[in-house]
């Protein structure tokens, strides 16, 4: 393609073919134009370059330039200067190079492409959180791609709309606040991402300011600049989470490869997505092992573990800076009772709850941990003074009386605390807690319910209470228990009516030891259940024994501890006990006391209907000391009230005892129950019952607990009253 032009005119003087087939025009129509207006430039710029050429002799240049009908083209221009006739003519061979420059151009975006893509993998790798994923990804596609704006939208949880999660570009704020509704009846839902979204499909755009798709985002994207776009749906395990949006600022900036690239680049975000969630799963589990670790199941508070880190913490803090902490070691009072009357479940439930409200009785610093199994502790850090424990152990007291609900009904559950402050009762974790423990116990011996502080003098009595415990262990294989026996008699004419079998325990190591030093403890460590069904099995074969020897049959009257009432298998026991033994039911009379009756009168009445069906006589012991109620006690399947002993022993001088023995009396009679003094030891107090027509009594004054031996020879040299 060649022209020639006239420097002095500026006019095209010729034009071969070629040349006018560039320009798209024959030649007459070629010569009537300005070859500066061909090039896109004015005329006294042309003809400076013109005179560079003369100059020079010859120029190679490329310019822009345009065809006849106004389409934009890049040509290659080898321009010289020949001097014709004293004319300058500049001749110019030229190139249409727009093919090549548009290759060229296209190799650099796809290197640039490639560098993204690069970025994009390297931004992956040190992404943390998705989120932190996607801002890097938007950076790195807009520098590596040379883009306006990089854009990654998610679709709302509802999945109306799609909200930009991460964005970068000059324009990236705007972008931002954008929000693409998914509903095709919105005009902006009808949008190249919408349509991307919901086809699953990319989206490309190659005039943003044509595309009839994008009409509704016109107006915003003229502003950002936006001159083509294109959009790529994410897909992860099949379903479309969200879209990446690329806007460039010139017409046709995707092309086929382009928007390859593009999709390898979601490609990588969506696998980058899937390694962040493994990796989060792995550390969720991770952190949920250290957790399980660390924690009680139950009740999601702190374990032991945790607890003995924690303590060993708070020492080495409060040694440091000279503080003080306290320990307070918690017990539920009759947990196994609970436990074992209202099933596992019920106490889990209890043991949930207690957690609950130990830990909103504490402040945020200190600590609630489980520790066993009704066993909680807690740390309570930085104390003034000893009274600052004092005070928490006193509204925890109160925070667990308050009513809970196990199988739909109340109970009242108590708890007993163990004091141990640092540094003043120890100064290691294990010394410590073992004080709390044994001020504890200290507390359960004071009649539970209450807290007690650790001092010296407990750690012996502690001792001694391991020490028991231990040869309590074994009492029962060594053969050391034994029945007692004391009589019951009739105030009105002073016949024997029956017998109480009372406990007794000669210990090899320890000599004699008295019930009320041994079953509270025999009762708290649950031995009470087979040192029970002991006395009961020995109680009615002694009973079926005296009668193989003569001696008239009476009531054999045992006594059932609360945590036997509690037991689910007393009934069952009974039953076999009298089978075994061949005793009739109605010669055993079982005595429960009133408070364990009163626990959970409910269930008391159920199964005092249950032991009644059997034919066994039933007495409510140490009766007066439970608060029952008149119409409790009516509805009750009971045949006796006993008297308890403290309000016999002063009833010669007492006139509240007096009147309460008188009470307790007429109200029996009322319930037309039977009812019998315990503890008469003097006639005064034998008349005055018998004043107030009390039906029977049993005590020293008649005879002491003795021998099965010693019981015969008295039933023998005595009056008595068969039972059959
Ligand atoms: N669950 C079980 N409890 C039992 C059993 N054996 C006894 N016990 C209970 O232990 C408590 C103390 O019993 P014990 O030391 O045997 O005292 C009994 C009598 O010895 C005593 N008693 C009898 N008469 C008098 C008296 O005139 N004065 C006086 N000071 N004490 C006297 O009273 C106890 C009998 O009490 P009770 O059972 O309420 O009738 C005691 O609570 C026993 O119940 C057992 O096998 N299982």
């Amino acid at each position: 393609m060649v022209f020639a032009i006239d420097r002095e005119s500026m006019r095209f003087v010729y034009a071969n073919d070629g040349a006018c087939e560039l320009i798209g025009c024959d030649r007459h129509q070629l010569m009537t134009m300005s070859p500066h207006e061909l090039l896109l430039t004015d005329a006294e710029t042309l003809a400076s370059q013109y005179d560079e050429v003369i100059e020079a002799g010859g120029i190679t240049t490329e310019s822009r330039s345009r065809t006849y009908d106004g389409r934009e083209t890049i040509v290659e221009l080898h321009r010289q200067a020949q001097l014709v006739d004293g004319r300058w003519m500049i001749v110019s061979v030229v190139n249409d190079i727009i093919k090549r420059k548009r290759a060229e151009f296209t190799r650099d975006r796809m290197s640039r492409m490639y560098a993204s893509l690069g970025a994009t993998n390297e931004a992956i790798l040190r992404a943390t959180t998705p989120d932190d994923l996607y801002e890097q990804v938007c950076e790195a596609a807009l520098t590596g791609g040379g883009m306006l704006i990089a854009c990654i939208m998610r679709v709302t949880a509802d999945a109306s709309r799609l909200t930009v999660t991460a964005t970068a570009g000059v324009n990236g704020a705007v972008a931002r606040d954008l929000t693409v509704p998914l509903d095709p009846s919105h005009p902006e839902g009808r949008g190249l991402v919408a349509q991307c979204f919901r086809e699953c499909r990319q989206q490309i755009c190659d005039d943003y300011m044509q595309d009839p798709r994008v009409a509704p985002w016109r107006n915003v994207g003229a502003k950002m600049g936006i001159r083509s776009a294109a959009a790529v749906p994410i897909v992860k395990a099949g379903e479309t989470i969200g879209v990446m949006l690329l806007a460039a600022d010139h017409p046709r900036a995707f092309d086929e490869e382009g928007v390859g690239l593009l999709n390898r680049m979601v490609d990588n975000v969506v696998f980058a997505l899937e390694n962040l969630e493994h990796e989060a799963q792995r550390k969720a589990g991770e952190k949920h092992i250290e957790f399980l670790a660390t924690h009680d199941s139950l009740t999601h508070l702190p374990n032991r573990t945790l607890f003995n880190q924690s303590l060993s913490m708070a020492i080495e803090s409060a040694r440091r800076y000279r503080r003080s902490f306290a320990l307070l070691f918690i017990d539920l009072d009759r947990f196994k009772t609970i436990n074992d009357s209202l099933g596992h479940e019920a106490g889990d439930q209890l043991l949930i709850q207690i957690a609950e409200r130990l830990s909103l009785a504490v402040r945020a610093s200190d600590m609630v941990a489980r520790i066993g199994g009704d066993e909680f502790v807690i740390l309570v850090n930085d104390i003034q003074q000893p009274e600052d424990a004092a005070k928490l152990a006193r509204t925890i007291l109160s925070k667990i009386l308050e009513p809970v609900e196990l199988q739909g009904q109340e109970y009242r559950i108590t708890t007993s605390i163990g004091i141990a402050i640092y540094p003043d009762d120890a100064l290691d974790a294990s010394s410590l807690l073992k004080h709390a423990d044994m001020a504890m116990y200290r507390a359960k011996e004071e009649g539970k319910n209450t807290f007690e502080f650790y001092s010296a003098q407990l750690e012996s009595r502690s001792l001694k209470r391991i020490k028991l415990e231990n040869h309590l262990r074994q009492a029962l294989e060594h053969d050391e228990f034994e029945l007692a026996y004391q009589a019951k008699i009739s105030l009105e004419n002073e016949q024997i009516i029956g017998v109480e079998a009372l406990l007794r325990w000669h210990s090899a190591e320890l000599g004699e030891v008295t019930p009320t030093q041994f079953l509270p403890l025999a009762e708290e460590i649950g031995l009470i259940i087979p040192i029970g069904r002991w006395v009961l099995q020995t109680a009615c074969e002694q009973n079926m024994a005296w009668q193989r020897q003569g001696i008239p049959p009476l009531r054999m009257a045992v006594n059932l501890s609360p945590m036997q009432f509690a037991d689910h298998q007393l009934v069952s026991h009974l039953e076999s006990v009298l089978e075994r033994t061949g005793m009739p039911a109605s010669l055993l009379e079982l005595e429960i006391t009133e408070t364990a009756v009163m626990h959970d009168v409910g269930r008391a009445l159920e199964l005092l209907a249950q032991i009644k069906r059997l034919g066994v006589y039933i007495s409510i012991d140490d009766f007066g000391t439970g608060y029952s109620s008149l119409t409790q006690l009516r509805d009750l399947p009971v045949d006796s009230l006993k008297i308890d002993r403290s309000f016999v022993r002063d009833l010669s001088s007492n006139i509240t005892d007096q009147s309460i023995a008188r009470a307790i009396i007429t109200m029996g009679k009322n319930l037309s129950l039977n009812v019998i003094a315990e503890g008469v030891e003097t006639a005064e107090q034998q008349s005055f019952l018998r004043e107030q027509h009390c039906d029977d009594m049993q005590g020293y004054y008649f005879s002491r607990p003795g021998s099965h031996t010693a019981f015969a020879d008295l039933v023998r040299s005595h009056r008595v009253r068969k039972a059959l």
